[in-house]
């Protein structure tokens, strides 16, 4: 489904990501870890066009993307739920959803709006309230919504268990693997929280300055308190 072959990627003049090779099989769902400032956020950016590739190869379902902007990118299936959301405060909740459906302009988004709506009463219940009236979890659902309307076949999660409360981090892992086990949608998870990861990926990237550093499973990370150490500074 996605594949990097040795994509290098920075701001710039100034490299962050060094020959990064990857490959996410349809319907895995897998994390994506490491210290801070290692590169996380600078890949999935990478992933969606919004930073250029220096060198290398992004594939999406083995179609070359590394020369797509952003907005093809987003039509040939790619959805990003960034660090922080970014959902419009002063939009309501059904705006957002409707917002997101129009520029995607997938046959049928309207009706993905009222799926939406069902599959998430919170939604419902709110969909006139602004999105900046949400609590952090109700804004994480509305992200993912979001992104669902869509319709992607990739989806790129940058920390979605931050900013929750602990009571809501259990019901936001649930609803990413429904997401990946009823829709079969491919899920690129980046995160700071391990348990979480390891909550919803079997398997994942850690990264360490710009590179793949480990390919593994995360329960075994779990379980390896020096491992952590060592690999995530924990
Ligand atoms: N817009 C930017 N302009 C210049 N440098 C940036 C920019 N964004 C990030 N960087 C730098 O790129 C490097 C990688 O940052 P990135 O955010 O990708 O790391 P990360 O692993 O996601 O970290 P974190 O967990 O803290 O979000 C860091 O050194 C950071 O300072």
């Amino acid at each position: 489904m996605l594949q990097l072959h040795d994509v290098s990627a920075g701001y710039g003049p100034t490299p962050v990501l060094h020959g990064i090779s990857l490959e996410v099989g349809p319907g895995e769902l897998v994390a994506l870890l490491g210290r801070n400032g290692v590169g996380k956020t600078t890949l999935l950016r990478t992933i969606t066009g919004e930073i250029p590739a220096s060198r290398g190869e992004v594939r999406l379902a083995e179609k070359p993307i590394t020369k797509m902007k952003p907005h093809e990118r987003a039509r040939a299936g790619i959805a990003y739920v960034p660090q922080g959301r970014q959902i419009f405060s002063d939009l309501s909740v059904l705006d957002n959803l409707r917002v997101a459906g129009y520029a995607a302009q997938k046959p049928g988004w309207q009706s993905i709006v009222d799926e939406m709506l069902e599959q998430f009463p919170i939604l419902a219940e709110k969909r006139t309230l602004t999105g900046g009236s949400l609590s952090g979890g109700q804004q994480q659902i509305l992200a993912l919504a979001r992104a669902l309307v869509t319709a992607p076949d990739l989806l790129l999660l940058d920390e979605p268990s931050e900013g929750i409360q602990p009571s809501i981090v259990q019901q936001i892992a649930h609803e990413i693997k429904d997401i990946n086990q009823r829709r079969n949608i491919t899920v690129v998870i980046v995160e700071q929280n391990l348990e979480f990861a390891a909550s919803v990926a079997d398997t994942a990237y850690v990264m360490d300055k710009g590179r793949i550093a480990q390919k593994l499973k995360t329960d075994h990370l779990l379980s390896d308190v020096s491992l952590q150490h060592e690999l995530l500074g924990v």
